[in-house]
C-alpha cells in the first residue's frame, strides 16, 4: 500500500486532522459507556438527584462532541481520498504520455483506460474505508480490550480465544478473495476492449450487420466478468452476517457468565451493562477491521496494476538534454535502417533501407500492403526506434535530439485522419499553439479545407465531435494536412494522406503544398501513382527492402514492380 501512502502523505495537516477526529470520536464512544454505568450503579444506590442531572448533560455534551469528530473525520477522508486518486490519475496520464508505441502494444489502450479509471476508483474506495474505518475501528479495538479488562477479569476469558479464531478465519478469507480480485480487473479489460472495438467500429458493425454477433461476444466477457465479480461478493458478502451472529453469540455467552457474578456481588449491574457495550465495540471494531482486511486483496490487486504502469521505463526516452538547435534544416539520410517489431524481432519488417534527402526535395515510397511503408515514416519521429543503422536529421542521429524538438521539426499525417473534439481553431491550434487566424486561414487554404470550413455556421469555431465524425473523410484528411501545415515544420510526413481526395483537389493541394512548402522536405507514401508522378525521388518497397528507387519516368523503365502499379492505374498514353 505504499502507493497509497505515496499520495496520502502529501497531505499531512489534513491526516493529522482525521488522526485527532478518530481519537476524539473513540474517547466518546467509549466514554459514554462508563458514565453510564456510573448512572445506572448510581440510581440503584440512590445518588442525589444533581449527580444524575450532571451526568445525563455531560452525556449528552459527549455525544455532540462524538459526532463532531465522526465529522471531522468523514471531511479528511473526502478530501484525502478524492486528491489522492486525482493526482494519481494525474500522473498516470503524463507517465502513459511518455509510454513509446511499444509501451501501448504491450500494456494494451483498454487496460491502460481501465487501470485509469476504475483501478483508480477502487484504490480510492479502499483509502476511503481504511481512513473512516479502519484507523478508528484498529484504536477503538484496543482501547475497547482496555476497557473490558479493566471492568471485568473474569468475564474476560470468553473473548480472548474468539479474536485469534476470527483473524485466521479473516486471514483465509482474505486469501481466497485476490485471484478472484485479479481475474476481476483481467475481466474489466476485456469488457472495455470489447466495447471500444464495436464502438468505434459502429460502422462496420452494422454494414456487416454483425450486431447480434458483436452482442454475443460483449455478452460473453460481460458474463465472465459477472461470474467473477458475483464469486467475490459473495465471498465477501456473507462473512458479514456470520460476523454479525458469531458477535451476537458471544454476546450471549457473556451475559450468561455475567448473571452469577452479579448474584454474587463481584460485578455490579451498572459494569455489567457497560462490559457489554465496549464487548460490542471491541467485537464490531473486529468485523469492520475485518472488512477493511477483506478489502485489501482486491485494492492491491489494483494497487499493482497502477504501479506497473509507473514502472514502466519508454523504451524511447524524452533525452530532455539532447540537440534542440541545428544549423541546416530538412537533411535526412537513413544508414542501413532495419526495424522490427518488438513482438516479432525475428523477422525485419524494414531491411537495410538507405536514401538521403535535401531541403526541398520529395521522396515518395510505394509498394504492396505490409511492404513497410508506414513502419519506415514512423521511425523518423522515433514512434519506435530502429535496430540497426541510423537516422540522421540535419548532421544528428535522430536518437541524439531531444524528442520534443526532433518531433518539432516534423509535420506527421498519418494514414488515418484523427481530429480531437473541439473547435476546427482547436485542432488547427494542435499543430502551432499560438497560430494567428491569418496563418490557420493560409494553412487550410493551401490544404484545400478553406472552402468547407468558411461554409461552416461557426467557421473556425465550429465544433467538432468525437474523433471529427460530423465531417466527411476527404474533409477530416484535409483538416489533418492544414494541422500540419500551419506548424511549418522542417519535414512533412503524408502516410497515405491523400488517399481519401478526389483527383482534381489531390492535385490542387500538392500543386499548392509544393509552392508553399518551399524548403521543406516531403516524404509522401501512396498508393495512387499520380500522387507521386513529380517526386525528386520513388523509392519502391517490397517486403520491407528497397527494390527500385529513381523517378517516375526511370522506374517505368527499371523496376517491373512499379510498371505493374502504374499500370494497373493509369492510361497507356500516360505510361508512355
Ligand atoms: N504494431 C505492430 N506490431 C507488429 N507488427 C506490425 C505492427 N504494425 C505493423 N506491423 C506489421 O509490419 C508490416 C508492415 O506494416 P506497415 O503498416 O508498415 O505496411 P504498409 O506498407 O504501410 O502497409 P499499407 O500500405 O497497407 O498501409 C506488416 O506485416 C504488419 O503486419
Amino acid at each position: 500500500m505504499s502507493l497509497i501512502w505515496r499520495y496520502i502523505k502529501r497531505y499531512r495537516l489534513i491526516l493529522l486532522l482525521n488522526v485527532v477526529g478518530s481519537f476524539g470520536f473513540i474517547f466518546v464512544e467509549l466514554g459514554l459507556p462508563t458514565m453510564l454505568a456510573k448512572l445506572i450503579d448510581g440510581a440503584i444506590a440512590g445518588v442525589e438527584q444533581s449527580f444524575i442531572t450532571r451526568t445525563i448533560i455531560l452525556m449528552l455534551l459527549f455525544s455532540v462532541a462524538g459526532l463532531l469528530g465522526r465529522s471531522l473525520v468523514a471531511y479528511t477522508t473526502s478530501r484525502l481520498t478524492t486528491n489522492m486518486v486525482a493526482e494519481m490519475r494525474n500522473d498516470m496520464y503524463k507517465k502513459i504520455q511518455t509510454f513509446s508505441h511499444e509501451e501501448f502494444d504491450k500494456l494494451g489502450v483498454s487496460s491502460l483506460v481501465t487501470r485509469v479509471t476504475n483501478d483508480a476508483f477502487i484504490l480510492m474506495q479502499f483509502g476511503q474505508m481504511v481512513l473512516r474505518l479502519g484507523l478508528a475501528t484498529l484504536l477503538m479495538m484496543f482501547a475497547s480490550f482496555y476497557m473490558i479488562f479493566q471492568t471485568s477479569r473474569e468475564l474476560s476469558v470468553i473473548l480472548i480465544p474468539a479474536f485469534p479464531a476470527l483473524l485466521i478465519f479473516v486471514l483465509i478469507i482474505g486469501k481466497k478473495s485476490r485471484p478472484l480480485s485479479e481475474a476481476q480487473q483481467e475481466n474489466l479489460d476485456n469488457i472495455n476492449l470489447t466495447l471500444r472495438e464495436s464502438l468505434t467500429g459502429l460502422r462496420v458493425v452494422r454494414a456487416f450487420v454483425r450486431e447480434k454477433f458483436q452482442s454475443s461476444r460483449f455478452a460473453i466477457v460481460n458474463e465472465a466478468y459477472s461470474t467473477v465479480s458475483r464469486r467475490l461478493f459473495y465471498l465477501m458478502a456473507w462473512t458479514q452476517p456470520l460476523f454479525s451472529h458469531i458477535i451476537n453469540l458471544i454476546i450471549i455467552a457473556i451475559v450468561f457468565m455475567g448473571a452469577p457474578l452479579i448474584e454474587s456481588g463481584d460485578l455490579q449491574i451498572g459494569n455489567m451493562v457497560a462490559y457489554v457495550e465496549y464487548s460490542f465495540h471491541a467485537l464490531y471494531s473486529f468485523l469492520n477491521f475485518a472488512i477493511v482486511f477483506m478489502m485489501y486483496p482486491r485494492a492491491a490487486v489494483s494497487a499493482a496494476r497502477i504501479q506497473e504502469v509507473f514502472d514502466t521505463v519508454s523504451s524511447i526516452s524524452p533525452n530532455e538534454a539532447g540537440i534542440t538547435e541545428t544549423e541546416t534544416h530538412g537533411y535526412i539520410t537513413f544508414e542501413n535502417v532495419s526495424f522490427s517489431y518488438p513482438d516479432n524481432k525475428e523477422t525485419p519488417v524494414i531491411e537495410n533501407v538507405n536514401f538521403s534527402l535535401e531541403p526541398g526535395q520529395t521522396i515518395a515510397f510505394i509498394g504492396s500492403t505490409g511492404s513497410g511503408k508506414s513502419t519506415l515514416l514512423q521511425l523518423i519521429p522515433r514512434f519506435y526506434d530502429v535496430t540497426a543503422g541510423r537516422i540522421i536529421i540535419d548532421g544528428h542521429d535522430v536518437r541524439d535530439y531531444n524528442l520534443k524538438a526532433l518531433r518539432q521539426k516534423i509535420g506527421y499525417i498519418p494514414q488515418k485522419s484523427l481530429l480531437f473534439t473541439g473547435t476546427i481553431a482547436e485542432n488547427l491550434r494542435y499543430g502551432k499553439v499560438n497560430a494567428t487566424e491569418l496563418e490557420m486561414e493560409e494553412a487550410s487554404d493551401i490544404s484545400q479545407a478553406k472552402d468547407f470550413i468558411l461554409d461552416k455556421t461557426e467557421k473556425f469555431e465550429e465544433h467538432l465531435s468525437e474523433g471529427g465524425s460530423n465531417l466527411s473523410g476527404g474533409q477530416k484528411q484535409r483538416l489533418s494536412i492544414a494541422r500540419a501545415v500551419v506548424r511549418r515544420p522542417d519535414i512533412y510526413i503524408f502516410d497515405d494522406s491523400f488517399s481519401a481526395l478526389d483527383y482534381q483537389t489531390d492535385k490542387r493541394l500538392r500543386g499548392r503544398l509544393k509552392k508553399e512548402t518551399g524548403r521543406s522536405t516531403v516524404i509522401i507514401v501512396a498508393q495512387r501513382v499520380s500522387t507521386i508522378l513529380h517526386a525528386d525521388k520513388i523509392i519502391v518497397l517490397n517486403e520491407g527492402k528497397v527494390v527500385a528507387e529513381g523517378t517516375h519516368k526511370e522506374l517505368l523503365k527499371t523496376s517491373q514492380i512499379y510498371y505493374d502499379i502504374a499500370a494497373s492505374q493509369m492510361r497507356e498514353e500516360e505510361l508512355a
